[in-house]
């Protein structure tokens, strides 16, 4: 049977003004996440992935940052349309969110024990006594060893490892249903990185929690992730379960981030590369926001009719790439039952697995992901799997 989603994003778009005129750094997202599932979100800085997470609890400084279109449903309730109010109980109680940086939740000046005991007095009518139980057996939970004297400790009496785990301890005191991991370990050594990522799982056994992981690390995503959306410059351009995409990743993006994580008995001179940076959401390019990093169109182009390609310059560099991918955005488009990507080259790549990256995927989740009959999508239909298909 058909779980409901937690977590239901749809069609988000997020403007912010600035004094160049307003930038769109999230168009037409959209992820679906079910209870006790991990949703990893990848891309490279800038793509959009933390503006769009910090929209889910409505986050974003308003002005200059403004929800332009879309709706976040939260177990079917638009969090977009809920009062400040409203959305107070919500942050913390049912969605927690924890960041690359524990300082930035944690304050300087108070002990940890004070700091869970107000995270979990805010959202439950505990009195004092039980709010210290309530936050020693958090810190306990979170593999703190002596939790009754740490909690007279100061952050900055702990290490950095120490200081994710009393975030984290803080974040699910009040046993949210969604978390929302913010690069969570990026800023920590790996032994101490592994340790972090594999409590999380626990706890998310345990609790059943679902989690959105937003990372840069395919390393991370393939022992942790069920599903995942990448992202490229504003817009979810690959969405499919974690097994798929690592047995045949389809879009270019994709394939380029794959080739650019270095493999254990291989040697290379230099590593492969995404030619370019990510544009800048100010001056994204026309057509497909990728054409000029990509190295499928200049492959294509190759081998095109000249009436079909167009010479670009990049890096001072002209290069050929075909004229459809300069003009027209492609949308996500379903090409498996789990699988979603937004390329207009997806021709041989649809069917004949691509060259598997040497990473492998750890869970072999009975994740579940809404089929909605495969085959494309129509023009204007959104491509993303959401309960209302499911229902049918
Ligand atoms: N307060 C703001 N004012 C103006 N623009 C903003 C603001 N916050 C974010 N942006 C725009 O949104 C873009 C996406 O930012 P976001 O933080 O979501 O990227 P990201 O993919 O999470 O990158 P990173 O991994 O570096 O955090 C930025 O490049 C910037 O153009």
């Amino acid at each position: 049977m058909m779980q409901t989603p937690l977590l239901e994003i749809r069609d988000l778009n997020i403007g912010f003004d600035t004094s160049r005129g307003q930038v769109r750094p999230v168009r037409d997202v959209s992820y679906t996440v079910f209870p006790g599932q991990t949703l990893a979100v990848v891309g490279e800085s800038g793509c959009g992935k933390s503006v769009t997470a910090l929209s889910i609890l409505r986050l974003i400084p308003e002005p200059p940052g403004q929800v332009l279109g879309g709706q976040i449903l939260l177990n079917g309730r638009d969090l977009l349309a809920l009062s400040e109010k409203e959305m107070r109980s919500v942050r913390g109680r049912e969605i927690a969110m924890i960041f690359q940086e524990p300082m930035t939740s944690l304050n300087p000046v108070y002990t940890i024990g004070d700091q869970i005991v107000e995270a979990v007095t805010l959202h439950q009518h505990v009195g004092t006594k039980e709010a210290y139980a309530i936050a020693e057996k958090a810190l306990n939970d979170v593999g703190i060893a002596d939790a009754h004297r740490r909690l007279n400790e100061y952050p900055h009496q702990m290490s950095g490892g120490m200081r994710q785990r009393v975030m984290i301890a803080m974040a699910l005191s009040c046993q949210p249903k969604l978390l929302i991991a913010d690069e969570p370990t990026t800023a920590l050594d790996v032994t101490i990185q592994a340790q972090i990522l594999e409590l999380l799982q626990k706890l998310q056994r345990e609790r059943g929690m679902s989690i959105v992981l937003i990372t840069h690390d395919l390393g991370v995503v393939a022992e942790n992730a069920d599903v995942v959306a990448v992202m490229y410059a504003s817009r979810v351009v690959e969405y499919a379960k974690v097994e798929e995409l690592f047995d045949n990743p389809l879009h270019p993006y994709t394939e380029g981030l794959f080739l650019s994580v270095p493999k254990l008995g291989e040697s290379h001179d230099r590593l492969n590369t995404i030619r370019g940076t990510v544009p800048n959401p100010a001056s994204f390019p026309t057509g497909c926001k990728f054409h000029t990093r990509c190295a499928r169109t200049c492959e294509k182009a190759a081998a095109a009719t000249p009436s079909d390609v167009v010479s670009i310059t990049v890096e001072g560099e002209p290069v050929k790439v075909l004229r459809r991918c300069t003009v027209d955005e492609p949308t996500l488009r379903q090409i498996a039952p789990s699988h979603w990507a937004a390329c207009h080259q997806l021709d041989g790549y649809d069917k004949a697995p691509a060259p598997r990256p040497s990473l492998t995927h750890r869970r072999e989740s009975e994740a579940n992901f809404v089929d909605v009959g495969g085959g494309d999508v129509r023009a204007g239909q959104t491509a993303i799997p959401y309960a209302k298909e499911a229902a049918k």
